[in-house]
């Protein structure tokens, strides 16, 4: 097994098979902004005890704001691009359930590039709670599989996941900063081997391994 990373600039760009892109800078800090404050309502709404006079006002106040925002979408394909990742490795979607920039859902995570592969800390709220005061192994499983197709996008290797494997080694706890670090292993045809961790305090809580499967780019 090899690392044997294709060419970078033998990538084609995006916009040139159809999709719209939007460059990370040009996303207005009014809609960064909004989106950091829907997720403290979102986890404000999960936790609330709020009465029913208060909770009947906050409902009409938020759909108030839908109306006022909604109107022209983006294409649901739509891709981000990162100014701090050179060319075509740094690609992603805009809406990305785990990272996507404008996406409320995900948590305020960003990967970075390290020497070895990709790097981030990110805190949970009790939003992607499973067990109590635990992060959900679903979504423990959705943040390495971001990490390990990350890892293989940087390389200069995008695909999608063939398989996930994933060892739950100690309970991950919410509201403390996480670690998750990534790395390509090998490749073999198509096949990109990945790996990832995630650690609390130094210590693994769970670990990823996958295999991802360079698709064949139309044009
Ligand atoms: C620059 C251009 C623009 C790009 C834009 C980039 C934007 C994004 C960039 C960056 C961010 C990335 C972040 C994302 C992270 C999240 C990733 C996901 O959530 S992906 C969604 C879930 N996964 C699926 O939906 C796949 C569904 N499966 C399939 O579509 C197919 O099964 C596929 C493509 C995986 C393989 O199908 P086949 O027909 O192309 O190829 P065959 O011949 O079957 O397999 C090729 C090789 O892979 C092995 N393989 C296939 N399945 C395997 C498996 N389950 N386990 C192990 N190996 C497997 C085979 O044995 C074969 O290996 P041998 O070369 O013969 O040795």
């Amino acid at each position: 097994m090899t690392v044997e990373a294709q060419p970078v600039s033998e990538l084609p760009d995006p916009r040139s098979l159809g999709f719209t892109v939007v460059a990370e800078d040009d996303l207005p800090t009014e809609l960064t902004d909004l989106v950091d404050q829907v997720r403290t309502l979102i986890d404000t709404v999960a936790h609330t005890e709020a009465d029913g006079a208060d909770l009947a006002a906050a409902r009409d106040l938020v759909a108030e704001a839908v109306k006022r925002i909604d109107g022209e979408r983006r294409p649901i394909g739509a891709l981000v691009h990162r100014s701090d990742f050179e060319g075509p490795v740094g690609f992603g979607t805009l809406t990305n359930v785990v990272e996507g920039p404008t996406n409320p859902a995900a948590p305020p995570m960003r990967l970075e590039l390290t020497e070895e592969g990709l790097r981030a800390e990110v805190t949970l709220s009790g939003v992607y709670q499973g067990p109590p005061g635990l992060v959900h192994g679903g979504w423990i499983a959705a943040m390495l599989d971001q990490a390990l197709g990350s890892a293989s996008a940087a390389a200069g290797m995008p695909g999608l996941t063939a398989n996930l494997d994933v060892n739950y080694r100690n309970p991950t706890p919410l509201n403390v900063p996480l670690e998750i670090t990534a790395r390509v292993t090998g490749t073999e045809r198509r096949k990109v081997f990945v790996s990832a961790e995630i650690r609390h305090n130094g210590e693994v809580t769970a670990e990823g391994t996958a295999v991802m499967v360079q698709v064949a780019l139309p044009g």
